[in-house]
């Protein structure tokens, strides 16, 4: 099954918490026709089911913690292989927030050709996640639950660029800019992919 993907272009596309990852991932589905795969919706989306899993992942992410590794990369694959048929390739949104998981990833599905780099100040992130949190109903777009997503991707996700610029995949982008703006840069990137 897993082999069905193993040819697929893979763009991970990471950056901090309201960087505008998910914004951007909506107009290269747009414009690319690429599948979307949102680690921290899918981990929403179990939560949403009720199941008994979804409880014991939403204490977590209500801290702004980070989900066992395992369950993040099992969602991601399942999701990945039931696209496998349709798809012009992945965006993976939201991930790997620690190289760990990007080692892991490899091991299992295979190599991104692309990391897209959404960088904006930690100011800029603050204020739109409050912004947003006046009406996304995220149980974690609160001052406290923003305040510790931050500190974590400082600690954990921004050695994962690093780990990547030394294969010449990393493309920064600017998300301080308007959203077309952003997205033309964003276009560049994913066009020489071709
Ligand atoms: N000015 C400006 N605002 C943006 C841009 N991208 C996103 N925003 C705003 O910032 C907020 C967060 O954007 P998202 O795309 O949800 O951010 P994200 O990186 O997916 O955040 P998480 O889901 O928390 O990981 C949104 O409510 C947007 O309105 C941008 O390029 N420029
Ligand atoms: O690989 C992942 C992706 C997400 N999360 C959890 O899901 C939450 C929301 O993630 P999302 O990417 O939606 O938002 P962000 O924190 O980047 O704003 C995070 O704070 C984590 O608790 C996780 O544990 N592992
Ligand atoms: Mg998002």
């Amino acid at each position: 099954m897993a082999d069905k993907i193993k040819n697929a272009k893979i763009v991970f596309v990471v950056g901090g918490p309201g960087s505008g990852k998910g914004t951007q991932c909506e107009k290269i589905v747009a414009k690319y026709g690429y599948t979307h795969l949102s680690s921290g919706d899918l981990l929403r989306a179990e939560v949403a089911s009720g199941s008994e899993r979804g409880k014991q992942l939403q204490a977590i992410m209500q801290k702004g913690e980070l989900v066992p590794l395992d369950t993040v990369l099992d969602m991601i694959k399942d999701a990945m292989i039931a696209k496998a048929d349709v798809s012009k390739g992945y965006l993976i949104d939201g991930y790997p927030r620690e190289v760990k998981q990007g080692e892991e990833f490899e091991k299992k599905i295979g190599a991104p050709a692309l990391l897209l780099y959404i960088d904006a100040k930690a100011e800029t992130m603050v204020q739109r996640l409050v912004k947003r949190g006046e009406t996304s109903g995220r149980a974690d777009d609160n001052e406290e639950t923003i305040k510790k997503r931050l500190d974590l991707y400082y600690k954990a996700t921004e050695p994962v660029i690093a780990y990547y610029e030394k294969r010449g995949i990393v493309r920064k982008i600017n998300s301080e800019l308007p959203v077309d703006e952003v997205f033309a840069i964003v276009e560049k990137a994913i066009d020489e992919l071709k």
